[in-house]
């Protein structure tokens, strides 16, 4: 048998079972057996709020530092958190199949959004859900929160929260979705660029582990994640600006996949934001990203950003 690939994972439970999951269908695919080596991240040590850990990639460097010497073979990432700019002698060889990338509500009750009584608080940390929900209007109080989801969801079954907003992706891959009470439309809550897609990294120069990746590849995800993190990136953001970006595919008239793209910059007081779409080839996924950002930027997108820091 051949020697086992070896994984790097962040043990927190979602990266536990995210990791599992791209191990088990590597190993049903190419035959060639996994075992994960646990990894703790800074991310994971804090206990600081997400959004004063400063710069971005603070769940990802340990995982990366691993690969680049050579502890681990491969490394699962929820593509969210990785960073836009480019780590030395590594690379993405694998998009598998992507989750359902809208965020969902969790409320008391069986709440939707709609139906939470003006003041009712709401647990986020992320910029981008803070600055959507704010923007809506509705009098909630937003509660600075962050932790694992199973700490977050307690808190809206302990009573000390009315709801708390999290990715649907992640709820999934837990087997949580019952706890879900509205699937937030992207209308009002658009998501996080390449929420809810997975990204494996292995060293650039290794060939073999490259080739066993790309069995893995799923080319329409690959796309839609590189069209919403183009954006993030033409808008000089981290992954803690309050940037939304969301790109579906469909097949165009000429047969060939067609992408349509939107995204969103809301000043964190919700106060005031641009938002713009745009359809192109998938082929042209970046280039329509950048074009994308291109406008927000003519709109204002810097200035808003710049606010909400
Ligand atoms: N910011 C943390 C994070 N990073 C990835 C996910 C899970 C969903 C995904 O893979 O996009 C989550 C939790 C959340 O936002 O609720």
């Amino acid at each position: 048998m051949e020697s086992p690939l070896r994984l790097g994972t962040r043990a927190s439970q979602l990266a536990l079972t995210q990791s599992q999951h791209v191990a088990d269908a590597l190993t049903a695919a190419t035959g060639v057996p996994v075992e994960l080596v646990h990894i703790s991240t800074y991310g994971d040590r804090s206990t600081e709020a997400i959004n004063q850990l400063g710069g971005t990639g603070v769940f990802v460097t340990a995982l990366r530092d691993a690969l680049q010497q050579g502890t681990v073979d491969l490394a699962v990432h929820s593509f969210k958190d990785l960073p836009t700019s480019p780590s030395p002698g590594l690379t993405v060889a694998a998009v598998p199949p992507r989750q359902d990338p809208r965020d969902v509500l969790v409320a008391r009750d069986g709440l939707s959004l709609g139906e939470l009584p003006a003041g009712s608080r709401i647990g986020t940390g992320a910029p981008r859900r803070v600055a959507q929900l704010r923007a809506l209007g509705l009098g909630l109080e937003i509660v600075p929160i962050r932790g694992n989801v199973d700490t977050r969801m307690g808190r809206v079954t302990s009573g000390d929260l009315d709801a708390v907003v999290l990715a649907r992706a992640g709820l999934a891959r837990l087997d949580r979705l019952s706890a879900v009470t509205e699937v937030l439309d992207p209308i009002q809550v658009l998501p996080a660029p390449a929420q809810g897609a997975l990204a494996v990294e292995c060293r650039a120069d290794d060939t073999r582990v490259r080739e066993l990746l790309a069995v893995l590849d799923d080319p329409a995800a690959r796309a839609c994640v590189a069209a919403e993190r183009a954006v993030l990136a033409a808008l000089e953001a981290g992954c803690s600006a309050p940037v939304a970006a969301h790109a579906e595919l469909a097949e165009g008239e000429d047969g060939a996949a067609e992408l349509y793209l939107r995204a969103s910059v809301t000043a964190l007081d919700g106060s005031d934001g641009v938002r713009s779409s745009i359809t192109g080839p998938a082929a042209a996924a970046e280039s329509l990203g950048r074009e994308l950002a291109a406008e927000l930027l003519d709109r204002g997108a810097a200035a808003l950003m710049a606010a909400s820091r």
